[in-house]
């Protein structure tokens, strides 16, 4: 099968594609790929890695202040799109892929909208509890919409949807301790904990985390922090005044994060789809702060979804403070009950055969 894919701007939108690439290499089904995307997102840097063709088009998102610079943004905007769908027709009249993905972001709205205009058939894969802007421009235009949390149905056309699950989940479900831990100066046998940011990192979450550095260097467990690339310096900066003790390791971004998930007793992070994805299906024990900055609000929704489950733990970014983190920290891994049973729930809600129900649905349209 010859495959386009999309997704563009984060990794939440990024890694289901690759998992679902790497899912259909594992299973044969792969003859040629072709992954487009933008050169500002994160995804020029993590495809390219990966030794996948990847090609780009420019294009930005709409403003949603409609002062004159909100205006000419806007106008830009548009102007680019059409470009982009152009040159999106052009790249897939030479491809001639059997399928087009979509995964989210931006760039993925030219690419399935090119290709539905040519007829070319279409999926898009929607990773959160509440859909995405691009994906419901979409929605009307592709064959299919696969979805990951039933809550989002009613958000698209009834006829298009199957819930499958998010691809992510099927490619860290079966990973077993890698023992990874030392490479970040860590022990591979203390209780360890992961407190990020996302893909792109939180500045609350990393200001939580400096000012809990006094006693988070007192505790008898560890804490792999990750900042986020274009936090790091500045993070960095404000350590450097501070005693920073071997139990914590401190780093800008993880490329094999689902070689180090398995090795977790627990994760802080923002409520990201895909990070949810990868939660639940390898059972970790969580802590969410839902970013506020998202549309409709969407990751207090994904996190709602496993909270109701008591999967997780929720605290509201304004209640986010370096104590609260070490208090909701330390009573979690006190407790093993507790941080069983929350596993044992999380990994009730995942799907861990999600990459396989993508493909078919993929067959489904073919
Ligand atoms: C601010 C924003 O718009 N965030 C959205 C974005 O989040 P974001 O890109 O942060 O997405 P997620 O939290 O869903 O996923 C992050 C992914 O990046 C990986 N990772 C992260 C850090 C790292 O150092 N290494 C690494 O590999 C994680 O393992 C995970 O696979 O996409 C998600 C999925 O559509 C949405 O739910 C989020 O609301």
């Amino acid at each position: 099968m010859r495959v386009m894919i999309s997704g563009g701007g984060t990794g939440g939108h990024i890694y289901p594609a690759l998992a679902l690439i790497e899912r259909m290499q594992q299973r044969g089904l792969l003859d040629a790929v072709l992954y487009v995307g933008t050169k500002r997102g994160l995804e020029s840097k993590i495809v390219p890695e990966q030794g996948i063709d990847f090609k780009t088009l420019e294009i930005q998102g709409f403003k949603r202040s409609m002062n004159i610079s909100g205006f000419q943004t806007n106008l830009k905007t548009i102007r680019l799109f059409l470009h982009s769908v152009k040159e999106a027709k052009s790249m897939i009249k030479t491809f001639k892929p059997d399928i087009v993905v979509g995964t989210g972001g931006y760039v993925s709205g030219a690419l399935l909208y090119a290709a539905s205009r040519l007829k070319v058939p279409t999926l898009i894969h929607e990773q959160n509890s509440a859909a995405g802007v691009t994906n419901r421009f979409l929605a009307r235009f592709v064959d299919k919409v696969a979805i990951s949390f039933e809550s989002v149905s009613d958000q698209f056309p009834m006829h298009k949807i199957v819930l499958t699950g998010n691809p992510r989940a099927q490619q860290v479900a079966g990973m077993l301790p890698n023992e990874r831990l030392h490479e970040f100066g860590l022990k591979p046998d203390s209780p360890t904990v992961l407190v990020f940011g996302g893909s792109r990192g939180a500045p609350s979450i990393n200001q939580a985390f400096i000012d809990a550095v006094p006693a988070f260097n007192t505790r008898d467990y560890q804490v792999l922090f990750v900042s986020g690339r274009v936090h790091f310096d500045d993070v960095q900066a404000q350590l450097k005044t501070m005693t920073v003790n071997d139990n914590l390791a401190v780093v800008p971004y993880i490329s094999n994060m689902p070689e180090i998930l398995p090795d977790l007793k627990a994760i802080v992070g923002r409520a990201g789809a895909t990070s949810l994805a990868e939660i639940t299906a390898l059972g970790i024990p969580s802590i969410l702060i839902p970013s506020p900055y998202v549309t409709n609000n969407h990751q207090t929704k994904n996190a709602e979804s496993l909270v109701k489950d008591d999967a997780a733990i929720l605290i509201p970014e304004t209640q986010l403070t370096g104590a609260k983190l070490v208090q909701s920290l330390d009573s979690l891994l006190a407790t093993p009950d507790s941080q069983q049973a929350m596993a044992k729930a999380a990994k009730k809600i995942g799907i861990p055969d999600a990459a396989d129900r993508v493909i078919e649905v993929i067959n489904s349209i073919i």
